[in-house]
């Protein structure tokens, strides 16, 4: 083809996905570039976005297109979805949040498609009307349980059980404890998700709007979710445990008043302290700890150990919290040398993921030693042991002659593991 021609192909391919031609665009699959682009620098599916088209949009992302690119203007398919009022193609392209926005390592628990739109915290008369919006999605917990639809089909996955609010008593609309959690997107008038927790009685009200619903044990239920109901589940319950936990004032001990859509909290007592300065008691925590997969100094083994609770046979990345006053590659290097006696030089950073029971957020790294002679602390860990690339990769891949096994793919441990393996491999 002449450069002319290929200029008009690529054209009549743009031109499909602007007019939202299924047909049109799918022949031109496995001979276009998918995200070929405009003298303007838009792809097809930033055409497509532009005028709503969703069947096209999920056709081209199922394709493998590229969501991350910007047009001339910096805009992504998503900003343009937005701008326009597309809601159904912003919501499908949302969905895929961590391909919008970064090409990164994302962990379990760490998808949340959720807009937290912060700011409408504050407005208590937004967040009532909110409440009252037949669009506003509630998810139910009592004393901390999600309510979740057992899994069904291929996927085998729990998913929550979605309520409007006309599908539950106002009484216990009433008395829950309610945290607002997000928008569906960047519009405001998309839907709000709320999570409303109740201490007892929830089971018949919501069992008759799902039969089959029921209230589960967090841990390992949750492992086990659609990914972006994992990530809301983790901001849900974070939030959930601290109202729970601190509804007393740490300062002064009085009764604290749930404030800005369950984000805060301050203290009935006026003259208390917690109003002056910076207090962050009235606040949600949030707990930050080390993981590292730690390497040998030859480079050719990983350090990993058991904590007695853990399952029999399975091995995990070294952990432990930072403390007050650390920074990052001191956690890592003070808690490797507690628990196994080894001690680490450089430290990289690799990627992180809330854990929320109720509400660490694991750092992991990847934790290079500069000596391997062991010496185990009994109290925190049952065993540790340096283990050769090989043998890792047959547990990880479930064939270690054995037995030993490590985290599920859920866990930060085994995306450490992974990596690790993956740059390693080159050694071999
Ligand atoms: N996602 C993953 O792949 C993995 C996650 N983890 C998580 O990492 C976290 C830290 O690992 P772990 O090895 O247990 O940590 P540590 O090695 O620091 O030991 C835990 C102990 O430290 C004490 N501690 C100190 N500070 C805190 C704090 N802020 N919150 C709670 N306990 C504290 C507690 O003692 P005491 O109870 O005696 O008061 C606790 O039992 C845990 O939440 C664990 O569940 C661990 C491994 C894998
Ligand atoms: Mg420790
Ligand atoms: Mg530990
Ligand atoms: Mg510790
Ligand atoms: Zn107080």
């Amino acid at each position: 083809m002449g450069e002319t021609t290929v200029k008009q192909f690529n054209q009549k391919f743009l031109d499909a996905a602007a007019h939202g031609n299924l047909e049109d665009l799918k022949a031109f699959f496995g001979s276009v570039d998918i995200d070929v682009r405009s003298d303007r620098g838009w792809t097809a599916l930033m055409f497509a976005a532009r005028n709503g088209h969703v069947e096209i949009i999920s056709a081209l992302i199922e394709k493998g297109c590229d969501m991350q690119v910007m047009n001339a203007s910096g805009q992504t398919a998503l900003d343009i979805a937005q701008f326009w009022n597309h809601k159904d193609a912003a919501s499908i392209l949302s969905q895929h949040k961590e391909n919008v926005l970064f090409d990164q390592i994302h962990n379990y628990y760490s998808l949340n498609p959720l807009y937290r739109a912060s700011d409408l915290r504050k407005e208590e008369s937004t967040l009532q009307a909110l409440k009252k919006n037949i669009s506003s999605k509630f998810i139910l917990f009592e004393q901390q349980k999600p309510f979740l639809l057992p899994p069904e089909g291929e996927r085998k996955r729990y998913k929550f059980a979605l309520f409007s609010c006309d599908e539950l008593p106002p009484s216990l609309l009433e008395e829950a404890t309610m945290v607002f959690l997000g928008l569906e997107t960047w519009e405001p008038s998309s839907s709000a998700w709320f999570a409303l927790d109740v201490k007892e009685n929830a089971a018949g009200p919501a069992t008759q709007v799902y039969p089959q619903g029921l209230f589960v044990t967090p841990f390992p239920a949750t492992m086990q979710m659609e990914e972006t109901h994992a990530g809301i589940f983790a901001e849900a319950h974070s939030i959930l445990c601290w109202l729970e936990r601190y509804r007393f004032c740490p300062t002064c001990g009085t009764r604290q008043t749930i404030v800005e859509g369950g984000y805060k909290q301050t203290c009935t007592n006026t003259g208390c302290s917690s109003h002056k300065g910076i207090h962050n008691t009235c606040y949600p925590r949030v707990d930050p700890s080390l993981i590292m997969l730690v390497v040998s100094p030859d480079k050719k083994m990983c350090l990993l150990g058991r904590q007695k609770r853990f399952p029999p046979k399975m091995f995990s990345c070294l952990a432990g919290f930072m403390e007050p006053g650390e920074c990052i590659e001191d956690t890592c290097r003070r808690e490797v040398e507690e628990e196994s006696g080894v001690k680490v030089g450089k430290v990289d950073y690799h990627s992180s993921q809330p854990w929320p029971f109720p509400a660490t957020l694991m750092l992991g790294c990847i934790a290079y030693a500069r000596t391997d002679t062991l010496k185990i602390d009994k109290e925190e860990l049952e065993e540790a042991q340096w283990f050769p690339r090989a043998e890792v990769a047959q547990m990880m891949a479930g064939q270690h002659p054995g037995g030993l096994f490590v985290p599920p793919k859920q866990a930060i441990a085994h995306q450490l593991i992974k990596s690790w393996l993956a740059s390693s491999s080159s050694h071999l």
